[in-house]
This record gives C-alpha cells, structure tokens and sequence, in this order.
C-alpha cells in the first residue's frame, strides 16, 4: 500500500503546528532537510515536486526546494510549480533548487567543466548598509569564511535578473543568491549534510529567523494533540486492534493507544517460530505488566515453521511469513471481535487496524524518485488493509525512529525497551542461511542470546544500532576436547547507522569478543566456530538475507 503524506490526509494533525513544505526534486540528501529542521522542533514535510501548491491542504510558513540529480536543461527535468514563488512565504533552493529558481527567473543554467563535489570554502559577502535587510538574513553571525559540501556539475551562467550575490567559492561565483525584494534564496551548496560546518545554523536562519516558525514541535505537544485526535477519530465506543511486536515502533504506538482509549485497544503478538529466545513471554509481560497494555499472544510457531520446511530462498521466506502473519493475524482479529461482541460491549465490532509506520517509511513512498527498486521485500502488516476493511490508524506516521524514543521516554516506556534494536518481522528466518528447522531455530536462538548478554555486559548495547547472529549452514572442523568436530559457524554482527539505509560495522573491544566467542563455541551445542561481519552497507545489507 502506498503511503499517503501526514498532512494530506484527512485528519492530519499539522495544522496545528508551523511548518515548512520541502518540495523533493529526487536528492539523495531531501530527507536529511526534514531532519535538520525537525532539529529546531518544527515540523516539516517533504512532498514530491510535483505537488501543485494549490492541492496542498494547509499553508506552510516556508519553502524549500532540494537538490536533483537531474539538470534543469535537460528535456524531462523536473520544474518547479511557479506557484512557490508568489505563495507570499520564504522560499530556500538548495543546489539544484538554486539553478530551477535562477532558471525559473531567467538566467541560464549550463554544465561547467569544475564540477565540485566534496569541500570548498564558501565566503559570505557583506551588503552595503542601504541594501534590503533580508539580503543578510540567511546568513547572519556566520564567519565570513566556512567549508560547505558540493555535489553539483552544473553551474549559472549568471545572475538571474533582480538576484544580487551573497555568497561565493572559488568555482562557484553565485554560490548563494537572494531576490532583491523578495526573501528567495538559493544555495549551490548542501546545508542539510553534517560536512557543511554550519549547514544547519544557515538552515536554522531561514526556517526561525526569516520565516519565522514557532519552535512548537515538540514529543510532549504531540503526545496531547495526538491522544485528542485519536479519540476523536476512533469515537467513544470504537474498537481498534494492532499487530505488536515487542519492537519500538508497535510498543509505543500501543501504549499511546492504550493512553487515548484503554481496554478499547486490542494488540496481538504473532509468535512465527522465528523469534529470538523467550521473547514471546517477554514482550507478554513487558506489554501487559509494564505498560498496561491488552496483548494477546496467538502461539503459531508450528504453522509458520511448517510452511518454512525445506525453503532456502530468501524472498520465499519473506513471502511466506509475510502472508501467514496475515493469515493468523485475520484468523485472530475475528475471534477477538466475536469474543468483544460476546460481551456485549457497546459498538462491539473492530472499525480500525493500527500500524507502527513511521515517516521514512512515508518518505520512501511518496519521494520523487518513487520507492527504489527493490532490494529486499521488507515484511510489514501493510496488506491487510484491503482484505480487512479496517480503517487504518497511524498515529507515529510523522515521527522519526529518535522522536519515537523521545515519544516512549515520554509515555514512561522503560528505557531498556526505547533502546531497544529493531528486529526485522521475518526474525531469524533471515539470519538462518539455508533451511530452517527448529534445530538451526535452537542453535541461532542460543549464540544471539549469549551475544546480546555480552554487549550488554560490556555497556556498549546504546553505541550500536543493531547486533545479530547470523547462523551459516557450512561446516568447519574443530577440535573441543581433543575431539575432532565438524560443525556450523556463528557469525556475528553490530553495526552504527543514523537511518538503516548505510551503516559502519561496529569496532568492539578485542576483550568483549574474545569472552563472546569462548562462550558461543562452549555453550551452543553445534557451532565451533565464530566468525564476524565486517561489511559496511553498501556494499553489504544489514541483515544477511
Ligand atoms: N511477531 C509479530 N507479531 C505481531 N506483529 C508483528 C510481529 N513482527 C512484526 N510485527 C508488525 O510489523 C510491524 C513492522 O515491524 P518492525 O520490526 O518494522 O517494527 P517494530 O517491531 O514495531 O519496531 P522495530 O523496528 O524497533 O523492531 C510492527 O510494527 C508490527 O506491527
Ligand atoms: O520489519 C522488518 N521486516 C523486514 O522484512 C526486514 N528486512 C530487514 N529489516 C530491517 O531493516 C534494516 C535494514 O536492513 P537491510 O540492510 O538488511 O535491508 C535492518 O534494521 C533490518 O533488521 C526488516 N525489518
Ligand atoms: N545535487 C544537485 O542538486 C545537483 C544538481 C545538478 N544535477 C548538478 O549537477 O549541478
Ligand atoms: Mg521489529
């Protein structure tokens, strides 16, 4: 199911709060704007280019345009909606944002044989005491000297008539324009990657001081309006049910479920057979004791691992979890309403199905570019929204991974559960290579287990984003016991990544691993070798199938 913008839908929450539209021409770095502007707690959002402003459902304080990997000669690029610039509010064009606005104001955009990409020194010029005040608003207590990040081949020819310059580099002399009297800007260069020294005070300048938006974007704001808007949405008698996991996204979507409409709210925790080491029981208790939360458990280990038997393809397995989750899930969903209409609770049938999207799961589907081509097909509960009739609640659809934390510190969510590592719905059916049987589910369950008690022990869970074992189906000979054996390898992965789209492999300390491998050779019965992962993302994935 494609995603829909927070704020196009009907019962959007951002009207409540200033917000800027950035207007995405394809960048690889438009969702890292969002995220800097999120920073100075204002809410933004990025729609596709081709969003006509007279189609937009609320009015933004400013505009941003991003960068492209298009070039604004070319037959098919992408244009911007003149409507932007008589909207009466800021507009901010970053590199190839800069060249459509120029070229959108008649000076010619043409490639240039100094192509820049990577640092260069941007030097800010100072205007003359009678110029319009907005000509140094952007930026205003930046050093006259700083390095900024390129990624252009394209330059202007010149200045587009009415522009004046504010800022050069050595190969690009209109690095930084604005309009004379108008506040539209442009930027050759990138504000919103951390190589840009003072990037986000120059983005910070334009979204607080030169559009003026209220810094009103914050998790205890949210949690208020948020929790008001669900109960109107779901009324006082409706019933909302909601696949939970024990992962971040879904606990904290339930427990501000529960939050707005208590018993009302019904979660249920699919065990597939492929979860990590009691982990069905855990999340049982941590739902239902520590957050209060209603959470059925449907145990269908059998089922799941039936349909997995002799399956080694990796997409086959996703298929097949992906569609019996559905299965049970459905199967489950009914026998709860039937059991709540039982009751006779008033309004008895499930109108609405929760799910734990967040907004760069939106990004990817509505940006420009569209969804990439497929890598991987990651699971989700996305389609039983046409089956089920269900009307679908998505109450962290504008939230990123850190504001959802933010937002469970809030609820009180126990620490040890904001923290925690996302864990993929195929579970360890992706870190089995080969065939799964509950023998290899045994031995992945064991040497994960004795991995994670180790980072933990060590103090070093928090400084990576996510660390597995992945079980490989070769065998290796060892010696344990002046016995021969020939058995399977661990191998063993951490990784540090901001958003899971690229990722470092995470440097342990020798002592941690030498302890984890003494302990996963002695104590998980068919493995006597450990080996570790050390591929970043790209060229690797994170997960190993
Ligand atoms: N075993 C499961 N039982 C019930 N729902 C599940 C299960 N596994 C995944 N889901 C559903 O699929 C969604 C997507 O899973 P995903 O792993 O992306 O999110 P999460 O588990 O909530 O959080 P995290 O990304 O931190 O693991 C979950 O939000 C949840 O609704
Ligand atoms: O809920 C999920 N369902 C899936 O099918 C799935 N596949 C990968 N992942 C998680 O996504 C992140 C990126 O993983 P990859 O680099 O392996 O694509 C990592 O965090 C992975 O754990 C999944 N999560
Ligand atoms: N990063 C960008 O926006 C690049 C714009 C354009 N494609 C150029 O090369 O100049
Ligand atoms: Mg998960």
């Amino acid at each position: 199911m494609a995603a829909e913008a927070p704020s196009q839908s009907a019962n959007s929450i951002v009207a409540d709060f200033d917000s800027i539209l950035i207007l995405d021409f394809g960048s690889q770095y438009s969702h890292l704007i969002v995220r800097r502007c999120r920073e100075f707690n204002v809410y933004c959002e990025m729609l596709p280019c081709t969003q006509k402003l007279a189609d937009l459902k609320w009015k933004p304080k400013g505009i941003i345009l991003s960068g492209s990997p298009f070039s604004v000669y070319e037959k098919d690029a992408p244009r911007v909606d003149p409507a932007v610039f008589d909207a009466g509010v800021p507009v901010l064009g970053i590199c190839y944002g800069l060249q459509e606005t120029a070229n959108f104001f008649g000076a010619r955009v043409e490639a240039s044989d100094h192509r820049e990409y990577g640092e260069a020194i941007i030097k800010v010029l100072s205007q003359p005491a009678d110029a319009p005040a907005h000509l140094n608003k952007l930026f205003e207590g930046i050093p006259e000297e700083s390095p900024v990040w390129m990624s252009h081949s394209d330059r202007l020819h010149s200045l587009p008539e009415g522009f004046t310059t504010i800022a050069t580099t050595e190969s690009a002399p209109w690095a930084a324009i604005a309009h004379n009297e108008k506040p539209i800007y442009g930027i050759q260069f990138h504000p919103e990657v951390t190589h840009s020294l003072r990037g986000k005070d120059v983005l910070q300048r334009f979204v607080i001081n030169i559009c003026g938006c209220a810094r009103g974007w914050t998790m205890e704001e949210f949690i208020d309006k948020e929790i008001e808007r669900i109960r109107k949405l779901v009324g006082p008698t409706g019933q909302v049910i909601g696949a939970v996991s024990g992962g971040v996204d879904s606990s904290v979507a339930a427990k501000l479920m529960h939050e707005a409409i208590g018993d009302r709210f019904h979660a249920i925790m699919v065990d597939n057979g492929v979860l990590r080491l009691n982990e069905a029981e855990q999340v049982h208790k941590m739902l239902c004791e520590d957050l209060g939360v209603n959470l059925t458990v449907v145990d269908a280990s059998e089922l799941f691992l039936g349909k997995l038997k002799g399956v080694e393809d990796p997409e086959t397995k996703r298929k097949i979890i992906g569609n019996t989750f559905i299965e049970v899930f459905e199967e489950k969903a009914a026998e709860l309403e039937r059991d709540i209409e039982k009751t006779g609770a008033k309004g008895g049938k499930i109108e609405w199905l929760l799910q734990g999207t967040l907004y760069p799961d939106v990004i990817e589907s509505i940006s420009f570019k569209g969804p990439s081509a497929t890598i991987k097909t990651h699971h989700n509960v996305g389609g039983l929204l046409d089956n089920m009739k269900l009307k679908l609640i998505e109450p962290l659809r504008e939230l990123f991974k850190d504001e959802v934390r933010a937002l469970g510190r809030l609820l009180k969510i126990p620490t040890h559960l904001v923290m925690r590592h996302p864990f993929p719905g195929p579970g360890l059916a992706i870190r089995i290579l080969g065939e799964i049987t509950p023998e290899q589910v045994r031995i992945a369950q064991h040497a994960d287990a004795i991995f994670i008690e180790e980072i933990r022990k060590a103090g070093i869970y928090d400084q990576m984003s996510q660390a597995f074992c992945a079980l490989l189906p070769v065998k290796a000979v060892g010696v344990q016991g002046d016995r021969r054996t020939y058995e399977q390898v661990i191998c063993v992965r951490a990784v540090k990544t901001e958003d899971f789209m690229t990722a470092e492999w995470f440097d342990f300390p020798p002592a941690v691993l030498r302890k984890l491998s003494n302990r996963i050779t002695n104590e998980v019965n068919g493995i006597n070798r450990v080996v570790m992962d050390i591929t970043s993302k790209p060229p690797g994935t994170i997960e190993w199938l």
